[in-house]
């Protein structure tokens, strides 16, 4: 059972970090960010149930991005780009998106969305494992992103944090795990999803190398800065 009061679930029982009618508010606050390749890949999204950021999630990034000056993102989980269109707005035409996907066809699926507005020169994308992709890319990086399996998490992390500036981010989506982080008994549909990203949260709230913050819009987005 649950800590919270059945008002702060949805009809399937999760809880709801922020109200909906609040992220509608906000989700009209950034109307003017509307463009026809971004209205394409949402309405895929929800087509195909296809887990993308939102929109006021993909304006976070883009922030967070531009505050840091990137110039250099790496994304584990890249799907077929909508989260690297807005990494690409933000590092301009001299900075690269690293992006990584197990599946081929989304590589083919973000190459005529982002090609379509221009964005496609600032990504490498590659197919394959994540993890495999990070470790034969070199160098630091001013953002790591990710975006992956849940189960893959604190891997992610253990990797990441050490390939990261000083004074860049990593950045993790879905780190409230519709509420279930919060829920004393945890229905996972995948087995020990919900364990792995409670250890992943505590593993970087632990890390005195870094300042850390969850952002709870949407499903929740970690935010932690390399001192
Ligand atoms: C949540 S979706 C990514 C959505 C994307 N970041 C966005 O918001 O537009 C996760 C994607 O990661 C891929 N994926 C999951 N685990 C992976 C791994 N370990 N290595 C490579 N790709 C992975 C899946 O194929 C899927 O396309």
């Amino acid at each position: 059972m649950s800590d919270f009061q059945a008002t702060e679930m949805d009809d399937a029982g999760e809880l709801i970090p922020v109200n909906p009618a609040i992220e509608a508010y906000m989700r009209n606050l950034v109307i003017r960010t509307d463009q026809p390749v971004l209205l394409e890949m949402e309405e895929f999204a929800r087509l195909r149930n296809f887990p993308i950021v939102n929109r006021l999630v993909g304006v976070f990034l883009k922030t967070q991005a531009r505050m840091v000056k990137a110039k250099r993102i790496f994304e584990f989980g890249s799907g077929y780009g909508y989260s690297a269109y807005w990494f690409a707005k933000a590092v301009g035409s001299n900075g690269q998106i690293v992006c990584s996907d197990s599946d081929a066809t989304n590589h083919a699926r973000a190459k005529e969305y982002l090609s379509a507005v221009g964005l496609w020169q600032r990504i490498e994308f590659h197919v394959g494992l994540a993890q495999d992709v990070f470790v034969q890319t070199g160098g630091l990086f001013d953002i790591c992103y990710n975006d992956v399996d849940k189960g893959d998490y604190p891997e992610v992390w253990q990797m990441a944090k050490h390939r990261i500036r000083s004074g860049g981010l990593y950045i993790a989506d879905n780190v409230l795990w519709h509420g279930r982080v919060a829920m004393k008994a945890r229905q996972d549909t995948v087995v020990e999803s919900t364990a792995a990203i409670v250890e992943h949260n505590q593993m970087i709230f632990d890390d005195p190398d870094f300042d850390v913050f969850i952002n709870p819009i949407r499903d929740g987005v970690l935010v932690a800065r390399k001192k």
